[in-house]
């Protein structure tokens, strides 16, 4: 089944357009997991038990893992997931971007290596930079257009004066994302959900790629106005909170604690459909 696929069922069975973060920071785990050999799987494992039907997506963050050399554990998370939430697509957040070479390798550990059925890209170095990713038939590519971060602004809202119109960086990478990028229908777009105009404009330039939509929660972003910018009949959305469910209790009631916090965001997500 194509990522597309997986995100369409897993959005209707669930009713849900909540992706949730897997972003796990050693120091703010819960004391009991703490010294834990597996504590990033652990912890992570049951929180994808507690919100696998809640969920339209999983993100595990690619650093959190990489920085603890523990990517064993961030295999065992996504074997963990293919069994106990296999209706549940996962995006790897990787933000790879790299000469078509590299990009090679980069999309080989993405989609053979972790099974990831989607990526983050920075499409910063091009085409060729992105192909590579396209190879592999259904799986899904998710390019940094818009970002949620306020430095975003500094290479993203740049005018391109040697382009016709003169568009924005950002709406430059929508157009070739929606247009000549999109071969086989494989891509999406990164957009924040700290800033909803863009959301909006993207949204008219790509009217029918997923958007994943990072930034509510943590970031403070407005979940209605982000539903009310991106969502459309022909356009999925995926919004992602990582922190503000991942750590809504230090304590021993993390995972339940973490799922009334999905299902706020999730029931709050659908109240501006
Ligand atoms: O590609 C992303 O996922 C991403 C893009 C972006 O523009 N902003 C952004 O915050 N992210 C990621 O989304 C997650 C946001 O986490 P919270 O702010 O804790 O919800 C982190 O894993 C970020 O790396």
């Amino acid at each position: 089944m194509t990522f597309l696929d997986m995100l369409r069922q897993a959005s209707a069975r669930n009713d849900s357009l909540l992706c949730v973060g897997l972003d796990p920071e050693p120091t703010r785990l819960p004391k009991m997991l703490q010294e834990r050999p597996s504590a990033l799987y652990d912890f992570c494992a049951a929180i994808v038990d507690a919100t696998a039907d809640l969920a339209c997506a999983f993100k595990p963050q690619i650093a959190y893992f990489a920085a603890q050399g523990a990517e064993d554990q961030l295999e065992r998370l996504l074997q963990h997931i293919r069994t106990h939430a296999p209706h549940v697509p996962v995006i790897l957040d990787a933000k790879r971007g790299d000469i078509g070479s590299t990009a090679e390798q980069y999309a080989r550990e993405a989609f053979e290596r972790y099974g990831a059925d989607a990526v983050t890209l920075s499409p910063f170095m091009g085409w060729d930079s992105v192909e590579p990713y396209l190879r592999y038939p259904g799986k899904g590519a998710f390019l940094l257009c818009r970002t949620s971060n306020p430095g975003g602004d500094d290479f993203q809202s740049q005018r391109l004066a040697s382009v016709e119109g003169q568009p924005l960086l950002y709406e430059h990478i929508a157009r070739l994302a929606q247009g000549p990028w999109n071969k086989n229908g494989q891509l999406g777009l990164v957009v924040g959900a700290t800033y909803p105009d863009e959301i909006a404009r993207v949204r008219a330039l790509a009217p029918t790629l997923p958007l994943l939509i990072p930034g509510v929660g943590a970031q403070g972003g407005d979940a209605a106005a982000t539903v009310r910018a991106g969502l459309t009949e022909r356009g999925p959305i995926i919004v992602n909170s990582s922190r503000a469910i991942l750590y809504a209790s230090a304590g021993e009631d993390f995972a339940q604690a973490a799922r009334a916090a999905a299902l706020a965001t999730r029931d709050t997500l659908n109240a501006a459909r």
